[in-house]
């Protein structure tokens, strides 16, 4: 057995159903205005696992992970209809408040966006502190623990006061990632993360989700199917709006069961 090989590779395909899910998506369709961007989605994610959506531009991925934790609704005229249970909790009941969703499903977007007139460090504890937190030391052990985990550290320990700015576009991205996990989500919906990055800063955020499924459950949009074969358990393609296929990543890549996944993972279209 290869270390390549994922915890999800590894074990026997009969258990797949038999494993809770973190996130179960069932019959979630979303709109603009009168288009409809998502079609009926029905989709199991599993705990501690990578998940990659692929598929051609505009077929609904970002609206998908958007949907997730409730950021879609907040585009003017967009609607969302149907269930995302978290554990169990039901993120469209009219009991939930989208800001405890937000709070457990974090979101690292495309382009690296840190806060430009904070430091290194107030970036990382801004969202503490709109929560309340204000103890100093416990600022300064979530901030190092969060740069920690986002592999910036070593590279920023003596610059915290430093303008998040001031970082390469990678390390920015690996702050914007702090950010996310100084709120200690229980999942992470990433965006197309690596594609405003070089291929080495790409890789470290590559090998930094290797790591960090240990602690949460990772969801990535990617137009790089190279990038979803290496780092993603699980793999969904979707085209117009709807979910052709989902399943193991090296099933989706090896034998796919759709002609339309074949297509496009051969690159007859994209
Ligand atoms: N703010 C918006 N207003 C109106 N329509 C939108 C908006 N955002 C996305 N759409 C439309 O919804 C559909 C799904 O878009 P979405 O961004 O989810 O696709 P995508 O697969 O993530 O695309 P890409 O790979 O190009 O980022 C597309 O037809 C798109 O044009």
């Amino acid at each position: 057995m290869s270390e390549e090989e994922t915890l999800a590779e590894r074990e026997p395909l009969q258990t797949e159903n038999l494993i809770t899910p973190k996130v179960s998506i069932k019959n979630l369709n979303a709109w603009f205005g009168t288009k409809q961007a998502l079609k009926n989605i029905n989709m199991d994610i599993r705990e501690n696992t990578a998940t990659a959506i692929i598929g051609p531009s505009g077929c609904g991925k970002t609206t998908l992970i958007r949907c997730l934790n409730r950021m879609h609704e907040m585009t003017p005229g967009a609607a969302a209809k149907g269930h995302v249970i978290l554990d169990d909790t039901d993120v469209y009941d009219k009991s939930v408040d989208p800001v405890v969703i937000k709070r457990r499903i974090g979101m690292v977007f495309q382009r690296p966006n840190p806060f430009p007139t904070m430091s290194i460090y107030d970036n990382v504890a801004a969202g503490l502190r709109l929560n309340g937190i204000r103890d100093r030391r416990l600022l300064d052990n979530i901030v190092q623990e969060s740069l920690e985990h986002a592999a910036l550290w070593e590279e920023v320990k003596n610059d915290l006061s430093k303008p998040g700015s001031s970082l390469s576009g990678g390390q920015q991205q690996r702050l914007c990632i702090a950010r996310a996990l100084a709120m200690q989500p229980e999942v992470l919906l990433m965006d197309e993360p690596t594609s405003a990055l070089d291929p080495i800063a790409s890789s470290k955020i590559e090998e930094l989700i290797h790591g960090l499924k240990k602690d949460l459950t990772i969801v990535m949009v990617t137009h790089n199917m190279q990038q979803a074969a290496r780092v993603a358990d699980f793999t969904a393609f979707m085209y117009l709006g709807e979910l052709i296929e989902y399943g193991r990543t090296k099933q989706i890549f090896e034998n796919p069961q759709k002609e339309l996944t074949e297509r496009y993972i051969s690159g007859k279209f994209g």
